[in-house]
């Protein structure tokens, strides 16, 4: 069984979309294990998938403000412990979404990255902005040079100029993209997991 880490260039680039093809493409469970602000991540994938085979794991940290984790916490006296976010068992491919990006800190001193076990697969969700090179691959290059599988999913209208840049000088794998959408619902994330299957499947 294979577990995705989906991580992205920032907050609010489409992580929670790109976890909800996943998940429909390979029947996998989804986990958000720390989550700021609305608990709304979990509630969308239930909403964007049709398979039941999916099972949502319970989120370790929820935190109410919708800052970065370790200012979240400290607001509710909370200490985010790496060590307590334990990924649940399961005999599903298991997708796990992140807070924000990479280097988001938990508490003083671990990030998102300290959460990212050698084993996953890192899928790093590039939305297309004016900015956007620059945040791929400093994101990229640092997994990369971590040691571990990286994938990218391009949102947005095609942009070969960008999408070229990134491809060419990290060779990561290229997993699709999800374009420019006016609204998500069952049928586009479908339509997105069939699309992605065989190269989820390849990394
Ligand atoms: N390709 C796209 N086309 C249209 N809208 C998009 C696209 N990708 C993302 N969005 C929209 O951007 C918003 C943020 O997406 P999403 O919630 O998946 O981001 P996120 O990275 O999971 O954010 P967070 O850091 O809060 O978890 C949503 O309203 C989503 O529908
Ligand atoms: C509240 C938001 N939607 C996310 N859950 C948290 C994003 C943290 C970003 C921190 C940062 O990089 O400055
Ligand atoms: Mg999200």
């Amino acid at each position: 069984m294979m577990q995705f880490f989906v991580t992205g260039i920032s907050t609010g680039v489409g992580k929670t979309i790109a976890s909800a093809i996943i998940v429909e493409a390979l029947e996998a469970d989804y986990w958000k294990p720390v989550q700021t602000g609305e608990d709304k991540d979990n509630d969308t994938v239930v909403r964007l998938i049709s398979n039941s085979k999916t099972v949502i794991h319970e989120t370790s940290y929820a935190l109410k403000a919708p800052l970065s984790p370790h200012a979240a916490a400290a607001l509710e006296g909370v200490y985010v412990d790496p060590n307590k976010i334990v990924e649940p068992e399961t005999e599903n491919h298991l997708v796990i979404e992140g807070a924000g990006g990479v280097l988001v800190p938990l508490n003083d001193s671990d990030t998102i990255l300290d959460i990212i076990m050698p084993n996953y697969k890192v899928i790093v969700v590039s939305r297309h902005y004016l900015g956007s090179i620059n945040h791929s691959l400093l994101t990229i290059q640092w997994l990369q040079n971590k040691g571990y599988d990286v994938g990218v999913i391009f949102s947005g209208d095609p942009d070969p100029a960008t999408e070229d840049v990134i491809v060419n000088r990290t060779k990561v794998t290229v997993i699709g993209r999800i374009k420019e959408e006016s609204s998500f619902d069952k049928g586009t994330i479908k339509k997105y997991a069939d699309e992605f299957r065989d190269a989820l499947l390849a990394m």
